[in-house]
């Protein structure tokens, strides 16, 4: 067992800390965050140790590392910070999860309570599959991506770096979204989305 401390305690960390807790995998749960600066002490019973940029003072023979934020770039940069100063960055899975013995996973990525990772399905590190997301057979989905809650991905479709599918989003089979995307809440994408873009409706249209 280890201790897990957690990058940003805003929303997306609260629940990383809620799910580390529930898989019993951890003796203890901290934070760094900005607002320690300000008096900011605890998030319910888990203490704030510091600011993020406090991270340079903890050993990684002591704590394991999540990155709690949301905005895929900024957690592109933590993740390799982290990397850098040898700490572990485990993947963190809620019990309720499922995740298929035959998909494939990076390393800190959190899988949130209800989500599917079904099988031949690839997860790159340091993404985000949030609650009740599904993703089914034979999806690839690259590093730093955060697929929110409700979201289903359809067998075989992929997603690129850092890209965000947003709150109920759909994608048809063998769908590709490019790298760097916006998906908007409730969309249905039924064709490729290039590099770069964000698209939104049903069926998902670019953004104007
Ligand atoms: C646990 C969690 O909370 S995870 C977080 C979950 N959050 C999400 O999934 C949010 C995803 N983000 C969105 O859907 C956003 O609305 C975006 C990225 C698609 C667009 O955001 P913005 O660029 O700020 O667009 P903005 O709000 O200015 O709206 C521009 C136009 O697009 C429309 N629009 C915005 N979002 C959508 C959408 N998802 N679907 C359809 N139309 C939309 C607006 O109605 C507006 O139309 P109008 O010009 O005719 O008035």
């Amino acid at each position: 067992m280890t201790k897990l401390l957690i990058l940003g305690a805003g929303g997306h960390g609260k629940v990383i800390a809620d799910t580390a807790e529930q898989t019993k995998a951890f003796d203890a749960i901290a934070f760094l965050d900005d607002r320690f600066n300000d008096g900011l002490n605890n998030i319910l019973h888990w203490p704030i140790l510091g600011t993020i940029s406090d991270l340079n003072k903890i050993s990684s023979n002591e704590y394991a590392i999540a990155i709690g934020i949301g905005n895929n770039s900024m957690r592109a940069e933590f993740f390799e910070l982290a990397i850098s100063l040898n700490f572990d960055i485990p993947n963190i899975i809620h019990p309720t999860a499922y995740i298929s013995q035959y998909s494939t996973l990076g390393q800190g990525s959190v899988f949130f309570a209800h989500s599917v990772v079904n099988i031949n399905a690839q997860i790159g590190n340091a993404c985000i599959i949030n609650t009740s997301a599904s993703i089914d057979h034979d999806c690839v989905i690259g590093d730093f991506c955060h697929i929110s809650p409700g979201v289903h991905l359809a067998g075989a479709s992929r997603v690129g770096d850092r890209s965000w599918l947003g709150i109920g989003s759909v994608t048809k089979q063998q769908v590709e979204v490019g790298q760097d995307c916006v998906v908007g809440a409730g969309a249905a994408v039924i064709q490729n989305v290039y590099n770069n873009s964000i698209v939104m409706g049903v069926p998902a249209r670019l953004k104007s």
